[in-house]
């Protein structure tokens, strides 16, 4: 029987087999005649007519293939095997003909394939073609009618598309070939509107900076300064033994540096105000602008301190629909199955692990992401890949709370480094828009030693520059010390927030009850790991509104919302202003006991990480005096230790007499000898600790973290016969600092004791982040050494010039080493230099 017979003879059978199948059937079928052209457009539009029934629809095609003939009919019958045909495959590979005039043909030719390709992706195609403006928004509106199904949405696309000519089909097909090899994302239409919804939020809340809410319209696109990141030297490392400095944002992502490929958690570590948030907040706000990082369909962005406070158990799906963008709920099952689906094409950001203060632990495994678990098991599941398998997650963090068990779910380590010199100044120009009032910040930082060293870290940078009318009034009394740039700041908050002060008037005595306020809330805040507060707390504590208005307390982006006033939530600016009102209040106090503030300066306590507190039970209890030194007990080890390094910046000579003349504390000088003694014996604990030089070998001594930290503290009194006393029973040879996350600040800090050491030593602080502005700090106390090892700390030709400019008048200096730092050729001439006129020069290497 021939193919026409067939199609006659069996006309009623097909006629009712198309009325009980779909329509979908029907259209597929239609697309398969028009690609083998045994339809017209003409015919196209009798039997495709939109509101006829579809019994009159298929006899209409039936009278037009049978009178085609016996050839249009053996199509058709092929065509009737393809739609039956379930199993074909819309194989993503098109091969369209190289000519370019023949592409609206080829477009029609595959039109089956093409459809069925495309239709999760219509959105998508969409707005591809309407930014490359092959099409109108009102004829996007056209296509997008609701009454259609995905697959008319993309056959009513094409149609249009044949009308439009060539270029429109190579737009076409460029998106599809890019959506096979994964160049742009396969997310369908489904997700597209969650992913849409996702970016919208993310995009407002990584907009602005948390320091510059409120006061300044500055959106972090203005202000975003690339900071030192660095891969540390690893010998797991599979590439790079050596480390490597100056890594750009993007590189987080790369497989430079991969310490375990199994492993999916990269790791992000700076200290306080080294800018992590930031980078975090450029990240997503990179995402949702679709600038960078568009392989990711979705991000979801978590804060340590918001999960910190989830009391209640959740599952892996309510984590990042209820705590991240709500979908709508019918379409949830779908994404969340997508999510799950494509852990590759996930990311998931933990902003400041160490305010999750869980110990990590890898003991309970919980692998169903719709089972509710504790918050503390959800995410270090999470974070070792029993969930999300091969979604990456970048987790930030300060360097000490990372321990082994977690180090084997690292990936990649990063260390962050705050800015460069080139990094101060670019944010300098960023911040102020009139190029005059930045070129004359930026004489003022470079003129300042100290002041440069401290604008390494950002937070510092940030407040050099809002502060820069006072610091240009200081004269010659700039800043030396991070507690000289937070009192500063203070006042000129509180300046600000008082029209009546006269800038001469005596500000701090002025605001005097909104300080003690602030200050309470701060101390009793870090004394029971607190930084966010209820509107409650503030309130019971007796912070008024014109405290509020000083600046200090922000809203919390993270809680707040737009909640009413008594449901909000408020956190300091930065963690380091809780720090100095915490250090501000036990200044001012005369309750706070001496025994306090021995606790505050024991610098051997181990980090604590127990004593939670839930959010929903935030309530500050008062703190008696006599209660006060257990309570220092719990604040966590690094904010105890900013908060005593301003008290001890607090009693500096400058600052004391502000402070008596202010507040006339009377035992501030009783404090002040306690601080000294403690200072002084924490560094003499160190020295007792140097065990005794082997025979025919150098007594060497090898420095922790720690003795950083007494030093910077020593700094911070700017005693300089406490700087003599603290290191004039040092008797060695060698001083090992390596590894001790040495930057300029530390620098200038060590400089400033290191000076007074009574012999020459061998100075080794390898392995830190010096840098060029920390040579610069170094130089006061290196005409102590006898040998330098700088090696790893992102030195270029710049820093080393410096230093051999001085090299030549330093007779005891005779060896240097500088492996793995950035230098070239420029510094050879210097070094060159050196070694022809120091005749006593022993070693370079
Ligand atoms: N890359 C940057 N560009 C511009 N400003 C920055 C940058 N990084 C940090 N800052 C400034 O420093 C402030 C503190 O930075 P951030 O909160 O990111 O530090 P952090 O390392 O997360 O600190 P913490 O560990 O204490 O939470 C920011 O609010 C901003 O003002």
């Amino acid at each position: 029987m021939s193919s026409l017979q067939a199609v006659q003879t069996n006309r009623s059978y097909l006629v009712s087999t198309f009325i009980r199948g779909s329509v979908e059937k029907y259209e597929y079928l239609l697309d398969h005649l028009l690609s083998e052209n045994v339809l017209s457009w003409e015919d196209y539009e009798v039997v495709n007519l939109v509101g006829q029934p579809l019994s009159t629809l298929v006899r209409q095609l039936l009278d037009i293939v049978t009178c085609k003939g016996e050839t249009a009919c053996r199509h058709f019958v092929d065509a009737l095997h393809k739609v039956e045909d379930s199993a074909e495959e819309a194989g993503i590979c098109l091969q369209p003909p190289e000519e370019s005039s023949q592409l609206s043909q080829y477009l029609q030719r595959e039109r089956p394939r093409i459809v069925k390709l495309i239709h999760n992706y219509v959105n998508a195609v969409l707005q591809h073609l309407l930014e490359h403006r092959y099409i109108t928004r009102n004829e996007i509106e056209q296509i997008q009618l609701p009454i259609f199904t995905t697959s008319q949405k993309a056959r009513r696309l094409l149609d249009l598309l044949r009308v439009k000519g060539n270029e429109p089909a190579r737009c076409l097909i460029e998106f599809i070939h890019n959506l096979g090899e994964g160049i742009v994302e396969q997310v369908t239409d489904v997700c597209l509107a969650y992913q849409t919804k996702l970016k919208t939020t993310i995009s407002a809340q990584s907009k602005f900076l948390s320091t510059y809410d409120g006061s300044e319209n500055m959106c972090l696109e203005d202000i975003y300064t690339q900071s030192v990141l660095e891969i540390p030297e690893n010998p797991n490392n599979s590439d790079n033994m050596q480390g490597s400095p100056n890594q750009d944002l993007l590189s987080i992502f790369n497989a430079q540096g991969l310490i375990n490929n199994k492993a999916d958690s990269i790791l992000i570590l700076g200290d306080a105000g080294s800018g992590k948030s930031t980078l975090l907040q450029q990240i997503q706000h990179l995402w949702a602008d679709g600038q960078a990082l568009q392989n990711f369909s979705f991000i979801f962005p978590f804060t340590c301190r918001r999960l910190y406070c989830i009391t209640k158990p959740l599952s892996l799906k309510a984590l990042l629909f209820e705590q991240c963008c709500w979908p709508p709920d019918q379409l949830q099952d779908k994404i969340f199955q997508f999510i799950l689906d494509n852990p590759r094409k996930v990311l998931i950001t933990f902003d400041g692990f160490d305010e999750f203060k869980f110990a990590f632990t890898d003991d309970s495994r919980h692998c169903s992401p719709t089972e509710p678990t504790g918050i503390a098991g959800l995410v270090f599941n999470l974070i070792q890949g029993n969930l999300m398998k091969d979604c990456l997650k970048v987790v930030t963090s300060r360097p000490d709370v990372v321990n082994v068990s977690l180090r084997k779910y690292v990936r990649k380590e990063m260390h962050l480094k705050g800015f460069s010199e080139e990094g101060i100044e670019f944010f300098m120009r960023k911040h102020h828009s009139n190029p005059d009032t930045a070129k004359d910040i930026i004489s003022l930082v470079k003129a300042n030693s100290s002041l440069h060293g401290l604008c390494n870290i950002p937070v510092f940078c940030w407040i050099v520059s809002k502060c820069h009318k006072q610091l240009i009034n200081c004269g010659s009394k700039t800043p030396q010390t991070m507690t000289d740039m937070y009192v500063l700041t203070l006042k000129h908050f509180l300046h600000h927030s008082s029209t009546r002060l006269k800038v001469t008037e005596n500000v701090l005595l002025e605001k005097v009850n909104s300080i003690k306020h602030l200050g309470k809330l701060a101390l009793n805040g870090l004394c029971q790991g607190l930084y966010v507060f209820s509107y409650h707390d503030v309130a019971k504590e007796g912070i008024t509104e014109e405290d509020l208005t000083l600046g200090f307390l922000v809203l919390s982006r993270n809680f707040s919302d737009e909640k009413p006033v008594s449901s909000q939530y408020y956190e300091f600016l930065h963690i380091t202003f809780q720090c100095f009102f915490a250090a501000l209040y036990m200044i001012m106090n005369d309750d706070v006991s001496s025994a306090s503030l021995h606790q505050l300066f024991k610098w051997n306590r181990k980090p604590t990480r127990e004593s939670r507190v839930k959010i929903s039970h935030l309530c500050l209890q008062p703190i008696l005096p006599r209660q006060r030194k257990s309570f220092l007990r719990n604040i966590e080890i690094r904010n105890l230790q900013i908060t005593a390094t301003f008290v001890a910046g607090l009693l500096s000579n400058a600052l004391y007499s502000n402070l008596v003349d202010s507040w006339q504390p009377i035992k501030l000088s009783t404090k002040c000898k306690i601080i000294k003694r403690c200072l002084t014996k924490g560094i003499q604990k160190h020295f007792n600790s140097i065990p005794p030089a082997l025979k025919d070998e150098k007594k060497s001594m090898h420095a922790m973290p720690d003795f950083v930290w007494l030093i910077k503290c020593i700094y911070e009194l700017q005693d300089m016969t406490l700087s003599e006393k603290a290191v004039q029973g040092l008797d060695i040879d060698h001083l090992k600092m390596t590894y001790c996350g040495i930057g300029p600040t530390e620098c200038t800090a060590l400089a400033y004791v290191l000076k007074h050491l009574k012999k020459p030593v061998g100075m080794q602080l390898d392995h830190n982040s010096i840098g060029d502005i920390g040579i610069e700090q170094l130089i006061p106390c290196l005409h102590k050494c006898r040998a330098l090892y700088l090696r790893d700390n992102n030195i270029t030709d710049k820093g080393l010039c410096r230093l051999m400019e001085h090299v030549l008048h330093w007779p005891n200096f005779q060896k240097i080493a500088l492996f793995n730092n950035r230098l070239m050729d420029e510094c050879m001439n210097s070094v060159a230099y050196v070694l022809k006129h120091k005749q006593n020069f022993l070693s370079l290497r």
